[in-house]
């Protein structure tokens, strides 16, 4: 994809499965929005071969549409409407979609119903773009930054509702900046850094490919020791003999997503 002379994703290659929760991940600028808005029809790609839900999105009609549900990274339009009356309106726009007042008690927005868009408190607007984005019940949902300004109370219940959407068969590609996100929710994660695919997999697997160490810490001498290892497993084994038993204070730490990432970022900025 070219804006003008510039290159901004130069060859991004990535199947997304049915029912799976992919995180797109990646720097400022990397190419994520370019990437969904590709992906959801907004764009043309100056290049390459796109299909979602079987067909290419430039040139697909409503009824592909009618399987996609998009939340954009900020909807700040329809301030007059009431949201009850704007998520009605929404909902008949669509050929199946889901109950509004189910949608507002997901949404915890029910007391907001009957307020203007306009009056919403900035976390209350991102769950009406959230539900904006679900109430056609949607097969394929796109998640841009979805809970950016979320408290953490209502970014926790955000997180069990996706957790909801996905067992019931939705798939949902997520870009996020928020690594704990991601790592709770994606099946799959790709990072995208200057517009390639940095790394692609589950997590596990991106652990794997960054070679990641584990972190082993324990107590010996009354001495906090600790050492970190491609192969905790062998570690800890040792110690075991060693210590003929139990290994005193004995803790594992796994990288989390976020360790890995901030590899990656740096390595590539190298
Ligand atoms: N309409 C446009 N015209 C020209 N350049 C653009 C346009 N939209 C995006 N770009 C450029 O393309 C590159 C990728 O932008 P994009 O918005 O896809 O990144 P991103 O990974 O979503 O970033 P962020 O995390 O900041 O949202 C950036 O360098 C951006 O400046």
């Amino acid at each position: 994809m070219r804006y003008g002379r510039r290159e901004v994703l130069r060859g991004i290659d990535l199947t997304v499965r049915h029912g799976e929760v992919l995180a797109l991940l990646g720097p400022n600028g990397a190419g994520k929005t370019t990437t969904v808005e590709i992906l959801e029809g907004f764009r043309t790609p100056t290049g390459g071969h796109v299909e979602v839900l079987g067909e290419d999105p430039a040139h697909a009609d409503e009824g592909w549409r009618a399987g996609i549900g998009v939340v954009l990274q900020s909807w700040r339009d329809h301030a007059r409407w009431r949201v009850g009356e704007l998520l009605e309106h929404v909902a008949s726009c669509h050929p199946a979609p889901r109950p509004v007042a189910e949608t507002l008690d997901t949404l915890g927005l029910t007391e907001q119903a009957d307020q203007t868009c306009g009056r919403l408190s900035g976390g209350q607007r991102r769950r009406l773009d959230v539900a904006l984005g679900i109430i056609g019940d949607p097969l394929l949902l796109f998640l841009d930054e979805p809970t950016a300004g979320f408290d953490p109370v209502v970014r926790r219940e955000f997180h069990e509702l996706i957790e909801r959407l996905k067992e019931g068969g939705m798939t949902i590609v997520l870009t996020t900046h928020d690594l704990h996100e991601a790592e709770r929710l994606s099946d799959r994660t790709a990072v995208l850094i200057d517009g390639r695919i940095a790394a692609f997999g589950t997590n596990a697997q991106l652990a794997e490919d960054a070679r990641a160490q584990a972190r082993v810490v324990w107590l010996e001498d009354d001495e906090r020791r600790e050492v970190t290892s491609e192969d905790p497993s062998r570690l800890v084994w040792e110690l075991h003999q060693k210590f003929d038993g139990p290994v005193p204070g004995l803790e594992v730490h796994r990288p989390t997503l976020e360790d890995i990432y901030l590899r990656m970022v740096a390595e590539a900025e190298a």
